[in-house]
């Protein structure tokens, strides 16, 4: 498709909650240092989808998963593989933005303070650099001491962004980042994305078609548990080669 590594690949991938089948053998590369999104309509499982990359799925004592997800060539399933570990080079920013109820410093220190990090200068230098790549840093710096849950939506959703980045994932997945926010936080939050993606390989489930055109470099089209469709983002809505997809971007259903 073009020359970019490939970061990580799902090979056949199935997944059930309890006797219901969520994901019908998905293959689907994402593309390093690319911002790949996942549409469709409610209910096909792009979540589901987006949850098998960094194992969330295995908090749901229901669920059955076979095939590959591959991380640098190596799958994230084998027993070998340390999910804490896992976790921390595939981040996850959630919908509704989920800061911890602490300081906004403390929020950022969380993550390097878990892997072991305790010395102040290096902590505050994490923060800092963590609050500047998520462009939030100009709008907090003289409040760090603040209760993170008084800051807005939008600041809030970046400054989970922050928090992820600062224990230097390489994966990004967002699930539906901006579906709680106003107009302009939205456009912040995608601004952002388009900045990261510079850095890091970045994965993410949206509602909104026009986000998915503006944002990502490939996008794949989930329907009922399946992957219609996966290609260059231009090529997708201009050129759909499946009915199926050109149903769903022009607006016909979902
Ligand atoms: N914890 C769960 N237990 C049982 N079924 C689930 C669970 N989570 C999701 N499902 C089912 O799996 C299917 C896919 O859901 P999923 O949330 O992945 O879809 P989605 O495309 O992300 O939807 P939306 O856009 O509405 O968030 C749905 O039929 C859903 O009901």
């Amino acid at each position: 498709m073009d020359n970019t590594n490939i970061k990580m690949e799902t090979k056949n991938l199935n997944l059930w909650y309890g006797d219901k089948q969520a994901l019908f053998n998905i293959n689907l590369p994402v593309h390093e240092n690319k911002i790949t999104a996942l549409i469709g309509p409610s209910g096909c499982g792009k979540s589901t989808f987006l949850r098998c990359l960094n194992r969330l799925n295995d908090l749901i004592t229901t669920v059955k998963i076979n095939g590959d997800v591959l991380l640098d060539g190596k799958n994230i399933y084998d027993n070998d593989v340390d999910v804490y570990d896992l976790r921390k080079r595939v981040g996850m920013v959630f919908q509704k933005p989920n800061p911890f109820a602490m300081s906004i410093y403390d929020n950022i220190a969380f993550g390097p303070r878990i892997h072991g990090i305790k010395d102040k200068k290096t902590l505050d230098k994490i923060v800092e650099w963590s609050l500047k790549k998520a462009a939030l840093w100009d709008e907090v710096k003289d409040e760090l001491n603040k209760n993170a849950l008084s800051l807005s939506g939008g600041q809030q959703q970046r400054l989970c962004i922050a928090r992820t980045i600062a224990v230097k994932p390489d994966v990004i997945l967002m699930d539906e980042p901006t579906s709680a926010l106003d107009p302009i936080s939205t456009l912040k939050i995608e601004d952002l994305m388009a900045e990261l993606a510079k850095d890091y390989t970045i994965v993410v489930v949206t509602h909104n078609m026009q986000q998915a055109s503006r944002v990502s470099d490939y996008t794949g089209f989930f329907l009922m548990g399946k992957l219609i469709e996966f290609n260059k983002t231009e090529k997708i809505f201009l050129e759909p080669s499946k009915k199926e997809t050109e149903d769903y971007i022009s607006g016909r259903f979902g």
